[in-house]
């Protein structure tokens, strides 16, 4: 039996790992003594979008995080199971008056995990209170009025950390469990970003004041987005830093340069606040739909391609070894550095889909394990787009060699990756076939192409479109359409294409 009087406010840090700018804590500490708590889930890691990566960053922001809340009297509370029975514990042992969280737009397993808790809570008289933090609207009756809503949650202030938090006798900090005890495998990413505040901090300022000058210019090349995008990507996706004090600090920083900055630099944040919308956008679909991990979009298209894909084009592709060196050379350098470009991400998306006609939900999950800012609402919503079985898109069928001659022009990016290609003299070094002395190379150090590019392009085609004329097919798109397309269209004028279109069209 808990104790009579319900004593703690119990704030679960899930994927928003700082105390700056986190209106729940500030809330809980308000109410009474707070429990800071982080459950590590077996559950979670077990499912198989998750990886050691992530589980590397995560304890890097934790250690911060444990250290941020030390400083303010009461360290982290770190406990490991299943969330209802962590719960269950501590109200046994403690007693808890009420439950804080933001807001979560998670996977499937996160989604059903939530529903237990609220279910436990609910049975116990015990409040949870989930606050938004990534411009997401819960229970969204329409896409109309959205825009306003993302706004009004951006603009408002942002809460300080609370004064000082009072230590709670008598509980066990606690550790995180080796990743090995969670079932993860050695994950070796070498060139992965760090987690914790100070990276993130020092990512956006770097952004902000120096490397946004070269954002438009340098986000389709694999070569030059390392350093000219963000990189505030894993920092948002466990929330080491929040969506709203990036969105502030971009727009004082946008004030700043319509005064005096050069022009490339007021574009370039110009672009990116665009796409800080754009997440939330892409998240808010998921939130309304969170089966989209499972599901196409349009259901004409979900059994498109064969539910189990063929496996040793799926392998080939997975490892970079698809004899498409620009292809590769992308898939390798994710696999090294957990991080690739927005068209990157979308050509390796679309080959797969396309070309190599494999199903969206098995590539999906690849990559999802492989970037290190997995964020589960852009990334199923974006994959369905690139894999073109939303119906609501026009279909983007890269060709993978011309991507490579347009952003890596000299191959440097090819070289670096696939370092076997080195005998290939450059002129061939996107198309290696070609070369006349291609055998001294393919299929022993490196393999001929999978397919044929040509070919499998024009096969994807026609089955799409036949795909597309099927009875029924544009009265689900316009249900689509209704639910998850964007509205800047309709309130610019036609003259602006939609968020959706834009991106596809990667006239970044
Ligand atoms: C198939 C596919 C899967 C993707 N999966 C993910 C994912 O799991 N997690 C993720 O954060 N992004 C994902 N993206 C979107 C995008 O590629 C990354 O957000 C971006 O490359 C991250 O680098 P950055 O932080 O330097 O981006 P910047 O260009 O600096 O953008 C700043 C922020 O805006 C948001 N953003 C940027 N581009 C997009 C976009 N196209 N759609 C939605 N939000 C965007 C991200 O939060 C990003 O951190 C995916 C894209 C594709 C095509």
């Amino acid at each position: 039996m808990p104790p009579r009087r319900p004593l703690l406010q119990v704030v679960w840090f899930k994927r928003d790992l700082r105390v700056c700018a986190h209106s729940p804590l500030a809330r809980a500490a308000a109410a009474g003594p707070v429990l800071p708590l982080y459950i590590a889930e077996p559950g979670h890691w077990r499912s198989e979008d998750a990886s050691g990566r992530h589980f590397d960053f995560l304890a890097e922001c934790l250690a911060e995080l444990r250290e941020e809340l030390a400083a303010l009297g009461q360290p982290l509370v770190i406990r490991i199971g299943d969330a209802v029975d962590v719960l269950s514990e501590i109200h046994r042992a403690q007693g808890i008056a009420a439950l804080w969280s933001h807001e979560e737009t998670g996977n499937l397993w996160s989604y059903a995990r939530d529903r237990r808790v609220a279910g436990w809570a609910r049975a116990r008289g015990i409040p949870w209170h989930e606050l938004p933090q990534a411009g997401v609207v819960r229970r969204l009756p329409s896409r109309d009025g959205w825009a306003d809503c993302w706004e009004a949650e951006m603009s408002s202030p942002l809460v300080p950390p609370p004064r000082a938090l009072a230590p709670i006798c008598a509980i066990a900090p606690g550790s995180l469990p080796a990743p090995v005890e969670l079932g993860l495998a050695p994950d070796p990413c070498p060139g992965r970003q760090r987690g914790g505040r100070r990276a993130a901090e020092a990512a956006l300022a770097a952004f902000l004041t120096d490397r946004a000058g070269r954002y438009r210019r340098g986000m389709p090349s694999p070569l030059t987005a390392p350093d000219a995008c963000s990189r505030l990507s894993p920092h948002l996706a466990l929330g080491p830093l929040s969506l709203r004090e990036v969105v502030q600090a971009t727009r004082a920083d946008r004030a700043r340069a319509e005064s005096e900055g050069p022009q490339g630099w007021r574009a370039g944040l110009a672009a990116f606040e665009e796409r800080l919308h754009w997440r939330s956008h892409f998240m808010q679909k998921l939130e309304d739909a969170p089966d989209l991990e499972a599901r196409a979009m349009h259901p004409a298209l979900d059994d498109l391609r064969p539910r189990t894909p063929d496996a040793t084009r799926l392998a080939a592709w997975a490892r970079g070894e698809t004899g498409i060196p620009f292809l590769d050379a992308c898939m390798r350098s994710l696999i090294a550095t957990g991080w690739i470009n927005f068209r990157m991400r979308a050509m390796l998306m679309a080959v797969a889909s396309y070309h190599l006609w494999l199903d969206w939900r098995a590539t999906g999950l690849h990559l999802a394990r492989l970037f290190t800012d997995y964020e589960p609402g852009i990334h199923w919503p974006q994959v369905q787009m690139q894999s073109g079985v939303t119906g609501i898109n026009a279909l983007r069928i890269y060709n993978p060699v011309k991507q490579g001659r347009d952003h890596d022009p000299e191959g440097r990016f090819i070289r670096r990756w696939l370092p076997e290609l080195a005998p290939i003299p450059d002129a061939f070094l996107h198309e290696p076939w070609l070369w006349p002395e291609a055998r001294s190379v393919l299929e022993r150090s490196y393999p001929a192409p999978i397919v044929d590019l040509a070919a499998a392009a024009r096969a994807a085609k026609e089955r799409m479109a036949e795909a597309r004329r099927a009875k029924g097919f544009r009265e689900a798109k316009a249900e689509v359409l209704a639910r998850h397309g964007s509205r800047r269209r309709a309130r610019r004028g036609r003259a602006r294409r939609s968020g959706d279109r834009r991106q596809l069209a990667l006239d970044l």
